[in-house]
């Protein structure tokens, strides 16, 4: 099995969706049913390692994250497109990985969550774009992985009326995690809890 460059070598890198023991039957049936609303993916577009990204170290001293990973975009991508999937252990969300940041939802109605906290892909690495850039150029979203047969979590290029030119080669991918991640982790810092307004779980939108 091929691995991204610069793969934490204590990481299981995973080519599909992981799925917990205790995803139940009904849960199970949900993620393996196709949405009418939602987009398809085709395999093509879901290859492990991704070639749209690469995984590199945070070396600017001025980035909120430095010296960690960020995700970086190997080709320009246009407005709107399918960057890469999401890939982590898909578990019920009642079985929270309350303390992991890398902690998605999956689909709410169904209580599935995606956890990339102790394996997953190069999905694991997007950082989000507070104090580094003005606006997150890219977006969670939910998608029909037609190379799994199942619905994932995957990360698109921002579109709509102020996306701007899509993102270039050799930017960061920055989404956001919603005020949600940031309130949950002044408050387990001992903070306020001023901001606090979006999901327990990392959140998008
Ligand atoms: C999903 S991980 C992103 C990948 C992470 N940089 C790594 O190397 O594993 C989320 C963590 O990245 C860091 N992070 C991401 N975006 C950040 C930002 N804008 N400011 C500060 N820390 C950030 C935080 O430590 C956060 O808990």
């Amino acid at each position: 099995m091929s691995k991204p460059k610069n793969w934490p070598d204590s990481f299981p890198y995973l080519e599909s969706p992981l799925h917990a023991k205790d995803l139940t039957p009904t849960q199970l049936q949900a993620l393996h049913t196709r949405p009418v609303s939602v987009a398809v993916l085709p395999a093509a577009s879901t290859l492990t390692p991704s070639p749209n990204v690469h995984i590199q170290p945070i070396r600017d001293a001025s980035h909120p994250a430095h010296g960690q990973f960020g995700l970086f975009a190997t080709q320009n991508l246009r407005p709107g497109a399918f960057i890469l999937a999401y890939l982590g252990r898909v578990h019920a969300g009642l079985e929270s990985a309350a303390e992991s940041d890398y902690d998605l939802w999956l689909d709410r109605e169904a209580d599935v969550a995606v956890d990339a906290a102790r394996q997953g892909n190069e999905g694991r690495f997007v950082n989000d774009y507070r104090g580094v850039r003005e606006r997150a150029n890219a977006v969670f979203g939910t998608g029909w992985c037609e190379r799994w047969g199942e619905v994932c979590v995957g990360v698109w290029v921002a579109g709509g009326k102020n996306a701007g030119k899509g993102i270039r080669r050799g930017d960061e991918i920055l989404v956001s995690y919603g005020k949600g991640f940031w309130a949950e982790r002044r408050h387990a810092e001992g903070g306020g809890e001023e901001e606090r307004g979006g999901d327990a779980k990392t959140s998008w939108g």
